[in-house]
C-alpha cells in the first residue's frame, strides 16, 4: 500500500485525471500515479512518518553540500573578479585578457546568485543504482574526478527528470520532487515509475501532481514565475526543440507558451552558447505590462542576456507613448502601407515644374526639368535607398550643371581639369548645392512619415492607390504628435527605403575591425605559445576563443552584452527570436521581426482563437507563408494549467461561437468555485462594482484581482474604485500589477493572470471591434480561482 508523503497536499483543489488521461489521448503513457489516501492512524503509518522524516533528512544533508559547493564558487569567483579589476596597466595582451576574464567572472557571479532560489528540485533514480539530482544549474565535485553533483536541468542527462513515464522509463526507477524554501528541504514527493517494484511494497510513492498543482494553485503575485521544477512532457519537447527553422506552438489559454517560450530562451542559450552569446535572442512581446510581468522569469534561470521588448521597442530613439484607435493600428499594419510609403518617399524625388533658378558666379544657372528627370530616372533606376540613390542623382546633376557652365564659357577652350574644377566650385556652391539637394533631400524616417500622417496633401498623394477617404481620414493626425506601436514599423519600413548614406562611417568600421581582428590573432598566437609550454593537456584559450570572437569582445570592451549593444542598433540581427502573442501581429510588424532575423531561427507561441488586434492573425499560414512558404513546424499544447475547469467551460461557450472547429484546451484541475454573474441596474454598475470588487478582495485574501472593463468604461472604474476603496491600493495603470487590484482593458490583460477576474460589461467587450468575441474568450480565461461577470446590458448569447 503506497503511503502518502507530502505535507501540503493543495485543499480544495481536485486534478481532473488530466495528466492520467493524456496518457489515454495518445500522447505517450504517464507514470503510474498513486493517489493520496486517508489511512487509519496505525504501526505502519508511524513507520512511513519515520522513513519520511530520515528521507528529508538525507535530502537536507545532501541539498545543504550543493549550497555550500555554491557558495565556495561564489567566494571564488568574486575572488578572482576582485583580483581582476585590481590589476592595471600591462601590455596590450594582459589588457584584453583582462577584458575578457572581467566580462567572464561577472557573467558567472550574475548565474550564481540567480540560482540561490530552489537551486536543487528534483532526483532520478536509475536502475542501475545511479542516482542524479536536477537543479538550476550544474555542479561538479573536482576533487573526485569532476562527478556531478547537480544536473542543470537543461542538460541531455536532465531530459528523463522531464519525460519518463511508466512505459518509457528510459532507465529511470523513481522521479523526486523537492519542495524547498531558500535553503531548507520541507518535502518531496515521489513517482515510482517502475510498478514491479511499487507493487513489491515500495513505499514512498506519492502523488505524482501534488507539486505540479501546489504551484498551479499558490496565490499570484503580480510577477510571473519559472517552471523548471514542473515542466511536463509536452512542453519539455518544446523547449529542447532544435534550434534551426520556424517553429510555431499553437495553444489554447493557460497552456505554458508563455513559460514553455522563456524556458526555450534560457534553454537554447545553454545549449548553442557560443553562437547565441555572439547574437543574442529576442522575445518579443504584445506590450510593456507584458514585458514587467515575465522579466524576472529568465534572471531566475540565470540567463540576462536577452533582450525582451516589444515591437514598438524595437528601433533605438524611439519610444512608443502614443496610442492608435483599433481600426487606425489596423491600416498601419497592413502590408500595403509598404507601397503607401514607398510612394511618399517618391513624392520626395522632384523636378521642376520647368527650371530652377540659381546664381553661380554672378550668373544665373537653371536646374532643368530635362535634367531633372534624367537625373531622377538614373538614381532611381540604381533601386538603391532614397539617401543612397541621393548620390546618384547629385553627380547627375552636378554633371548637368558643369555642361551648362561649360557651354557658357566656351566648352572648346576648356580641358579636363578646367571642367573638373567647375564641378568642384558647383559642388561647394552653397545656393547651388541647395537648390539641387531640395530636389532630391537627405531624409530621415522620422521626418517623412510626420510629415505624410500630417498632411493631407501629402496622404492623398502616396496613398492614392490604397487608401480610400476614410481610411486617409483614420490615419491623419497632428504633427508632431506622439509615436504609437504602429508607427514604429512604419519607421522602420522607412529606414529601409531610405537606406542610411554611412559610406564613410563604414569605412572607418571596417578598418578598425580588420585591425582588431589582426591584433587578435597576435593575442591569441602569444597565449597558445605560452599554454604549450605551461601545460599540454589543458583547455587551449583557442579551443573556447577564436580571434573573430576576441576581436568582437575586444571592440565591445564596455562589459555590453549582445542584448545590450541590439538594444541599440536598428540593424542588428538576433540568432534568434521568439515572440509571444505572435497572433496579435500585423503584417508590417511580421516585416520588422523578419528583418531582425534572416537566419529565421524563431519561435512562435500564441493562439489563434485569442487574436484581438484587427490586423492580427487569423492563421499561421497566412502570416509564414510569404517568408518561409511552408517550412515550418508546428507544435501544439493541450493542457490548460491556468484556468480551472469550472471557468473553462464558460469559456468553451465563447470558444465554439468563435469556431466550431477549435477545441479548448483541457483544464488541469477545478477549483470548486464556480463563476458567477450578477445583472444590475445601469445606474447601480458602479456601486455593484465597489461591492463586488470589495468581496472579491476578501475571497482571495493576499492573491491579485484584474477588473476587466471595455475601454470606454477603463478611466470611470478605475477612478471610482480608487476613491472608494483607497486601502485596496486598486491600480489603474498596467504597470499596477503588483498591487491587490488592477483595472484593465482587454488589450492590457492579454498574456496575464490573476487569482480572481471580474469581467464587467461583456456585452460591450464583444461589441467593440470585430474581434470582440475573442476579447471576450481572452477576458474569461484570465483567472486561476474566481471569476465574476458584472452586468447591466443583456449578456452575449455565449454566456447566458
Ligand atoms: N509545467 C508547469 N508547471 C507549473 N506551472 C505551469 C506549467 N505550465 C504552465 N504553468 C503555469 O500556468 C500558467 C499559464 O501559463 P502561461 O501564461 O505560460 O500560458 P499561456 O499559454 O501563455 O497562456 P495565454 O495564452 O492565456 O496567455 C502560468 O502561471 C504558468 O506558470
Amino acid at each position: 500500500m503506497p503511503v502518502r508523503c507530502t505535507a501540503d497536499a493543495p485543499g480544495p483543489v481536485r486534478t481532473r485525471g488530466i495528466l492520467a488521461g493524456r496518457a489515454s489521448a495518445g500522447r505517450g503513457p504517464v507514470p503510474v500515479r498513486i493517489r493520496p489516501e486517508v489511512e487509519p492512524l496505525s504501526s505502519t503509518r508511524v513507520d512511513r512518518e519515520a522513513v519520511r522524516t530520515r528521507e528529508i533528512a538525507a535530502e537536507q544533508e545532501y541539498v545543504s553540500k550543493l549550497y555550500g559547493k555554491l557558495d565556495l564558487l561564489r567566494e571564488e569567483t568574486t575572488r578572482r573578479l576582485r583580483e581582476t579589476l585590481g590589476q592595471t596597466g600591462g601590455s596590450p595582451q594582459a589588457r584584453t585578457e583582462r577584458d575578457i576574464s572581467t566580462r567572464m567572472y561577472t557573467e558567472r557571479l550574475t548565474q550564481l546568485s540567480a540560482v540561490e532560489h530552489g537551486l536543487c528540485f528534483g532526483r532520478i533514480d536509475q536502475d542501475d543504482g545511479e542516482t542524479f539530482h536536477i537543479g538550476r544549474l550544474g555542479l561538479f565535485d573536482e576533487d573526485n574526478d569532476y562527478e556531478p553533483l547537480l544536473i542543470d536541468w537543461r542538460a541531455p542527462a536532465a531530459r528523463p527528470f522531464y519525460l519518463a513515464t511508466a512505459a518509457a522509463r528510459d532507465g529511470v526507477r523513481l522521479r523526486r520532487h523537492l519542495r524547498t524554501s531558500w535553503r531548507q528541504v520541507r518535502d518531496f514527493e515521489d513517482e515510482i515509475l517502475d510498478l514491479d517494484a511499487a507493487e513489491q511494497g515500495q513505499d514512498l510513492g506519492l502523488a505524482g501532481e501534488a507539486t505540479l498543482l501546489a504551484r498551479l494553485d499558490a496565490r499570484r503575485t503580480g510577477q510571473m514565475q519559472d517552471i523548471v521544477a514542473t515542466i511536463q512532457a509536452e512542453q519539455d519537447r518544446i523547449i529542447r526543440a532544435g534550434l534551426n527553422g520556424v517553429l510555431v506552438v499553437q495553444g489554447g489559454p493557460g497552456t505554458g507558451k508563455t513559460a514553455v517560450a522563456l524556458h526555450r530562451a534560457a534553454y537554447l542559450l545553454y545549449t548553442f552558447r557560443e553562437q547565441l552569446t555572439k547574437r543574442g535572442v529576442l522575445v518579443v512581446g504584445p506590450n510593456t505590462t507584458f514585458l514587467s510581468y515575465i522579466g524576472q522569469v529568465l534572471p531566475s534561470l540565470g540567463e540576462t542576456g536577452v533582450l525582451l521588448s516589444t515591437v514598438g521597442g524595437l528601433y533605438p530613439g524611439i519610444t512608443a507613448t502614443g496610442a492608435d484607435s483599433a481600426r487606425t493600428a489596423e491600416i498601419k499594419g497592413r502590408e500595403s502601407m509598404v507601397k503607401v510609403l514607398t510612394a511618399a518617399v517618391r513624392d520626395r524625388q522632384q523636378v521642376p515644374k520647368d527650371h530652377v533658378e540659381v546664381t553661380f558666379d554672378h550668373e544665373p544657372l537653371h536646374l532643368r526639368k530635362s535634367d531633372a528627370t534624367a537625373a531622377r530616372a538614373k538614381a532611381r533606376r540604381s533601386r538603391k535607398p532614397h539617401n543612397l540613390g541621393r548620390r546618384i542623382f547629385r553627380d547627375a546633376m552636378f554633371e548637368a550643371l558643369t555642361t551648362q557652365v561649360a557651354d557658357r564659357l566656351g566648352r572648346d577652350l576648356l580641358d579636363r581639369r578646367d571642367l573638373d574644377e567647375i564641378r568642384q566650385e558647383l559642388r561647394a556652391d552653397a545656393g547651388v548645392a541647395a537648390a539641387v539637394d531640395a530636389l532630391w533631400p537627405e531624409l530621415t524616417p522620422t521626418q517623412v512619415l510626420d510629415d505624410l500622417l500630417s498632411d493631407a496633401t501629402a496622404l492623398r498623394s502616396a496613398g492614392r492607390k490604397h487608401l480610400d477617404d476614410d481610411e486617409r481620414a483614420q490615419l491623419l493626425r497632428e504633427r508632431g504628435a506622439a509615436w504609437t506601436p504602429a508607427d514604429v514599423a512604419l519607421l522602420d519600413e522607412l529606414a529601409e527605403l531610405l537606406g542610411e548614406d554611412d559610406t564613410q562611417a563604414q569605412a572607418e568600421r571596417d578598418r578598425q575591425q580588420r585591425e582588431e581582428l589582426a591584433y587578435a590573432q597576435g593575442v591569441l598566437h602569444i597565449m597558445e605559445q605560452d599554454e604549450e609550454i605551461a601545460d599540454e593537456e589543458r583547455l587551449r584559450v583557442s579551443d573556447v576563443l577564436d580571434a573573430e570572437l576576441l576581436a568582437e569582445r575586444q571592440g565591445t570592451r564596455s562589459d555590453m552584452t549582445a542584448a545590450q549593444r541590439a538594444a541599440e542598433d536598428r540593424t542588428w540581427t538576433f540568432g534568434h527570436v521568439i515572440v509571444d502573442e505572435a497572433q496579435e501581429l500585423s503584417a508590417m510588424a511580421w516585416r520588422v521581426l523578419m528583418r531582425r532575423c534572416p537566419s529565421r531561427s524563431m519561435t512562435l507561441v500564441g493562439d489563434i482563437a485569442q487574436t484581438g488586434a484587427l490586423g492580427g492573425a487569423s492563421s499561421w499560414d497566412e502570416v509564414l507563408h510569404p517568408y518561409v512558404k511552408d517550412r515550418w513546424k508546428l507544435a501544439e499544447l493541450t493542457v490548460n494549467y491556468r484556468t480551472p475547469a469550472e471557468i473553462m467551460d464558460l469559456a468553451a461557450n465563447v470558444l465554439s461561437e468563435l469556431d466550431t472547429d477549435l477545441a479548448a484546451p483541457s483544464s488541469v484541475r477545478s477549483s470548486g468555485h464556480p463563476p458567477w454573474t450578477r445583472e444590475v441596474a445601469e445606474r447601480d454598475l458602479g456601486t455593484e462594482l465597489v461591492q463586488a470588487v470589495s468581496g472579491e478582495l476578501a475571497e482571495i485574501g493576499e492573491g491579485r484581482l484584474a477588473v476587466v472593463v471595455p475601454p470606454h468604461l477603463l478611466e470611470r472604474a478605475g477612478e471610482r474604485l480608487a476613491a472608494a476603496l483607497p486601502e485596496q491600493v486598486v491600480g489603474t495603470e498596467p504597470d499596477d500589477l503588483e498591487s491587490p487590484a488592477v483595472v484593465l482593458a482587454v488589450e492590457q490583460v492579454k498574456g496575464l493572470e490573476f487569482d480572481s477576474v471580474l469581467v464587467v460589461e461583456p456585452a460591450a467587450i464583444t461589441g467593440e471591434t470585430e474581434r470582440g468575441l475573442n476579447d471576450l474568450y481572452v477576458a474569461l480565461t484570465r483567472a486561476t480561482q474566481r471569476l465574476g461577470i458584472l452586468h447591466s446590458a443583456p449578456l452575449p448569447a455565449a454566456l447566458r
